[in-house]
């Protein structure tokens, strides 16, 4: 199954990330990979002046523009770094960063500039991954879309929020359309939401997380809540996507929709309170340096990113995405049978008219003419469409006499 691990701290000489167990033979497009992380990089008033090249280097796993199926290696260098910036902080842990935390984790050995490991900085290897794996599901039809939720007003609130020394929070939408129905299973292990909420819930700054209508359903009935199933006597669909695309753990066929709430960035220009570890006192501490005065406004792409690398690993690309194309092909048997059931109620209906008329049952002039324009419905094709159409009608003529 398809893993990964990042690695590298935001002021160390690079970041980058180890992905394993991808099947080889899957395109890697460095082009594709330059356009995600250009999206994500900081850019404009309303993000850290932090300016990184991002110049990818692929150090294994790809060869000629395919994966190997060894792990693959991705690294960023670290160019813009002011680690001046910490000096200040050094014992002084930012109320709302990780520093206090990875302190104590590491028994006081954490790299404390630019947070180290805990670092927004982690999500551009994150992102340079998951715009590899993102390309990996188009070519199955799979699309994440992820955006900013009523962006132009956080923008206003972001500007205000930064001119006061302040950050402010947001939330990210995302759909992921095209996931065949029937991927998950209920345990924790497999269910599609758990998967989804491990990657997500390991990008920094995210602290909830909903999928379809999410805390919002706790103010339903569940005659709002529940989504109608109908069927045209082939497909299955829900009216509403109340639910997100998920029941049971498992996807049921529409859009896979969930939203994520990114916290306020937490290093602000204002005093507040924190604890002197040196000296074990109660102190103030106001951060300088560059940072975002809000994370969501720059979350989306990192968003599908790990959305991306989470479903890749449902789908499972070893023997998984055999089981997606054997659920597709499912799928379009059921509608193919379906339409074989209608044709032969037709030539039925044919056959009988024949009857009524005294006309007999080949007619080699209308037959020549069906395999004429059905090939002609798929000229690459004819063969395949001829050899069908030659059984479709045989059934038919067994069915008229
Ligand atoms: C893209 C991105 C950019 C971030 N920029 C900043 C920043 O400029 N300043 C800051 O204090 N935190 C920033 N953060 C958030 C911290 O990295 C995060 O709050 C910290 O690691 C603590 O983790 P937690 O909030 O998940 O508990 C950013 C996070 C992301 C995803
Ligand atoms: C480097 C990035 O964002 C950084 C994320 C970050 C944090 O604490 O998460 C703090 C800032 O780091 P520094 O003080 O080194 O400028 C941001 O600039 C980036 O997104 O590429």
């Amino acid at each position: 199954m398809l893993d990964y691990t990042i690695f590298g701290e935001s002021h160390g000489p690079a970041v980058g990330v180890l992905v394993t167990g991808a099947a080889p033979g899957l395109p890697v497009d460095r082009e594709i990979i330059a356009r995600e992380l250009e999206r994500r990089a900081p850019g404009g008033p309303l993000a850290t002046a932090r300016h990184e090249p991002d110049r990818l280097h692929i150090l294994s796993g790809v060869y000629q523009g395919f994966t190997t199926g060894d792990p693959i290696c991705l690294v960023l260098e670290n160019r813009d770094t002011r680690s001046g910036d910490y000096e200040a902080l050094r014992n002084k842990p930012r109320p709302g960063h990780a520093d206090y935390a990875a302190w104590v984790r590491s028994g006081g050995h954490n790299d404390p500039r630019g947070g180290g490991p805990y670092s927004g900085r982690l999500t551009a290897p994150l992102v340079a991954a998951g715009a590899m794996v993102k390309a990996w599901l188009k070519e199955q039809d799979i699309q994440l879309t992820a955006r900013v939720v009523d962006e132009p007003a956080l923008r206003q609130q972001a500007a205000e929020a930064k001119a006061h020394g302040d950050s402010v929070g947001g939330e990210i939408a995302c759909t992921v359309t095209g996931l065949p129905a029937g991927l998950g299973g209920p345990g924790w292990r497999e269910a599609v939401e758990s998967e989804l909420a491990r990657h997500l819930f390991a990008i920094p700054a995210v602290k909830a997380l909903g999928f379809g209508d999410g805390a919002a359903l706790a103010a339903l009935r569940g005659s709002q809540a529940n989504d109608a199933l109908r069927t045209d006597g082939t497909r299955v669909w829900t009216v509403t996507n109340h639910n997100g695309g998920i029941n049971g753990g498992v996807t049921n066929g529409m859009p896979l929709t969930f939203t994520i709430t990114f916290k306020p960035t937490p290093s602000i220009a204002l005093p507040q309170d924190t604890v002197d570890l040196s000296r074990m006192e109660n102190c103030t501490v106001t951060v300088q340096g560059r940072h975002d005065p809000c994370i969501a406004l720059r979350a989306a792409p990192i968003v599908e990113a790990a959305a991306a690398l989470a479903l890749w690993r449902v789908l499972d690309p070893r023997g998984g995405d055999l089981k997606s194309l054997r659920l597709q092909l499912d799928d379009v048997d059921r509608q193919l049978v379906g339409l074989l059931v209608r044709r032969q109620e037709l030539s039925r209906d044919i056959g009988a008219y024949k009857a009524a008329h005294g006309l007999p049952v080949r007619d080699p002039e209308r037959e020549a003419q069906v395999l004429r324009s059905r090939g002609d419905l798929a000229p690459e094709h004819r063969a395949e469409v001829e050899r069908l159409y030659e059984t479709l009608m045989a059934l038919s003529r067994e069915q008229q006499s």
